[in-house]
């Protein structure tokens, strides 16, 4: 499969390249030149195939012929062997659990996926040692951490904004050693972003070292993405009613993959971005200008994000057409107190614990159903409520059970470099 850069058409590749690159040599974000449809067959069959098989279909286009069909089914096989249900909160919503997996929130997908990949390629070609350059607000540092750890010929390094992560995701990123190491960032997870993409553009650096992105700028952490949407489809073939899904929104990478799996076919009919008082895209979608604001920290932290990485993705898959852009995607945002009390609300109603970011995703749906009855939404928690433990016991008024992995990370001892601006982050990739 052939990518171009969205700053530039002249610059395709194909996917290992852009796998191994991340971002194009003119900092744009890589998109496919192709994007087929799946086969009405596949839809009518889906309840027959499983979680590999529908992975398999979604993404082969996307890989081409560069990865054989077998390891690319090892790859996925990997990826996914985690639950991924829905679970019913009325019977209007239901919520879909992305936290199955080993770091308790949806990236590992994303992550697991490509580390398989990289790895392919690594193994197959004359690749020489890479790093993967990683910027998180929360929970890509960890899935990224646990997926490449060990992976030969791999290094990876995270940025994280000091003191704005909660204390799980800090354990997750900083404590595994071996090929891993956390860059603690003074700043604010754009900051961090912006550092990343500009290592990649330093020539200094790039003599020396060959780098890439684990963030979902890199299309084999964002397509991969596309996976769970389809699974929550097997699952509400059977409803009678229009779909409509709420994504918890920062970077626009997950909501992004769903509107990729839409445009191979997928029937969603609606998608909703839902943000915390980061509200760029929200403002956007009322003013049609895209103004960068700075990020405000807020509970749910790994969507606070002032300068989403996607949102040009989502920009193309519309055909920059703001009309049809309206008509298929809203985005609405709340602030720390309304996600409180939604958080509270609905375990007191229904007993279900929904972590920060869910509950944002909660209250898009929530806000969207009211005006449209005929629509079932289904909202993505996308992380496990016990990775915010604090707030989530504040606002339920309640213990949270701590699974026993949990238990032990956080015996482990935090492992990190502080750095404060791009010239440490230089002096620590060349030393
Ligand atoms: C728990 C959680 N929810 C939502 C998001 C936002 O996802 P995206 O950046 O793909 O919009 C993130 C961070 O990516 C996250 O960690
Ligand atoms: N919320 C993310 C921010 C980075 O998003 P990505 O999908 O582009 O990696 C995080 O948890 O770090």
């Amino acid at each position: 499969m052939k990518y171009f850069s969205l700053n530039n058409r002249e610059h395709t590749s194909n996917f290992e390249n852009a796998v191994v690159r991340g971002l194009a040599p003119d900092k744009g974000l890589y998109f496919p030149e192709n994007i087929d449809k799946l086969p009405a067959s596949f839809f009518n069959n889906i309840q027959n195939l499983d979680k590999t098989e529908i992975s398999f279909e979604a993404i082969k286009s996307f890989v081409g012929n560069e990865i054989s069909n077998s390891a690319l089914i090892d790859i996925i096989d990997q990826t996914v062997d985690f639950e991924f249900p829905i679970v019913e909160i009325n019977d209007r919503i239901g919520s879909l659990e992305l936290f199955h997996g080993p770091t308790l929130a949806f990236k590992d997908v994303g992550a697991r996926f490509m580390a398989g990949s990289l790895g392919y390629f690594i193994k197959k070609g004359n690749l020489g040692k890479i790093t993967v350059l990683v910027a998180t607000s929360g929970d890509t540092g960890g899935a990224v951490a646990n997926g490449f750890l060990g992976v030969e010929g791999i290094d990876v390094v995270i940025l994280y904004p000091k003191g704005k992560v909660s204390e799980i995701q800090e354990k997750q990123l900083t404590t595994l050693g071996k090929n891993i190491t956390a860059l603690e960032v003074k700043g604010t997870f754009d900051d961090c972003q912006v550092m990343v993409k500009k290592a990649f553009l330093d020539s200094d650096i790039t003599n020396e070292r060959k780098l890439t992105s684990a963030n979902s700028i890199n299309v084999a952490r964002w397509l991969p993405q596309m996976f769970y949407y389809l699974f929550a489809y097997k699952q509400l073939q059977k409803m009678d009613k229009k779909l409509v899904f709420s994504v918890p929104s920062g970077n626009f990478g997950n909501i992004c993959a769903g509107l990729m799996a839409r445009e191979i076919g997928l029937p969603i009919d609606h998608f909703i971005a839902s943000n915390n008082a980061n509200d760029t895209i929200t403002s956007y979608m009322e003013t049609e200008e895209y103004k960068t604001k700075p990020s405000v920290a807020t509970i749910s932290n790994a969507m606070d994000v002032g300068d989403p990485s996607n949102f040009v993705r989502i920009l193309k898959l519309f055909k920059h057409d703001h009309a049809y852009l309206k008509e298929k995607f809203s985005a609405y945002s709340f602030n720390d107190e309304k996600t409180k009390n939604s958080m509270r609300e609905v375990y007191s109603e229904t007993g279900y614990i929904m972590d920060p970011h869910g509950a944002v995703g909660y209250l898009g749906l929530q806000k969207f159903l009211q005006t449209n009855p005929d629509y079932y939404g289904t909202f993505l928690e996308t992380a496990h409520p016990v990775k915010f433990l604090n707030t989530v016991e504040e606002a339920i008024n309640n213990k949270v059970a701590i699974p026993d992995s949990i238990q032990s990370l956080m015996e482990k001892q935090k492992k990190s470099l502080q750095i404060s601006n791009y010239e440490d982050l230089k002096g620590y990739l060349l030393s």
